[in-house]
């Protein structure tokens, strides 16, 4: 699962599990190739807008993954599931690590707590930029996600310990990543959870 904006036609794409240090080749890694028929992005995505929503992308993988220390699998939320505002949640990625910096050899994380759409929403936050089929985090003016992050996960976990997908990394702001009441905003993966079962089930 990825963000629709990271998919591009003239690309080809491989996938690759159990990484870490990305300059560094780990054992515990491995790469697949992915066809481009099995590349499926929202249908709704519109490049001109990602305000629209609809950033989200699946492509599958030709065979199966054997699970291990380093390969493990993440959990996609309940429908509609909505976190409360200040929920801590993670933001991982290899993106830049500051705006306009580098982006990371080693896989970064940050704690970002929810901003509920109730306030990502206002007008001096994201205003009419955001919708209910995404979910803010961050936005402190110091922690963010930032250019390379798109498509990666805000992981929350749940109260049972699991931990759950919740969100695909989707934009940030113009005026820099960690600018102050702009969180960072991702896909809400608990609003596509009909769209990826028809497409798991459809191919
Ligand atoms: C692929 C981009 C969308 C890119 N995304 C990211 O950097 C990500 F990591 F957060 F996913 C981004 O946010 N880039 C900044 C420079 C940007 O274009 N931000 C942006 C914010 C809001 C809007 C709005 F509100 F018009 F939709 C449009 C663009």
């Amino acid at each position: 699962m990825t963000a629709a904006h990271c998919i591009s036609k003239s690309r080809t794409y491989r996938v690759v599990l159990g990484k870490h240090n990305l300059k560094a080749s780990e054992p515990g890694s491995m790469s697949v190739e992915i066809a481009p028929e099995n590349i499926f992005v929202h249908e709704k995505w519109n490049p001109i807008l990602v305000a629209l929503g609809y950033d989200i992308a699946l492509m599958k993988i030709s065979s199966p993954v054997a699970l291990s220390n380093t390969i493990e699998l993440g959990c996609i939320p309940a429908s509609n599931s909505i976190l409360p505002n200040n929920y801590p949640c993670y933001v991982t990625g290899w993106g830049r690590l500051y705006t306009n910096g580098p982006i990371a050899d080693n896989l970064q994380q940050a704690l970002m707590p929810v901003v509920d759409h109730a306030t990502c929403s206002k007008l001096d936050w994201w205003g009419f930029a955001v919708r209910k089929t995404m979910v803010c985090a961050g936005g402190d003016g110091i922690v963010a996600g930032c250019n390379g992050d798109s498509g990666g996960p805000l992981n929350c976990q749940a109260t049972d310990g699991t931990w759950e997908i919740h969100g695909i990394a989707s934009f940030v702001s113009s005026l820099g990543c960690n600018a102050k009441k702009k969180p960072t905003v991702f896909t809400r993966v608990s609003a596509y959870n009909d769209w990826i079962a028809q497409i798991m089930a459809n191919n």
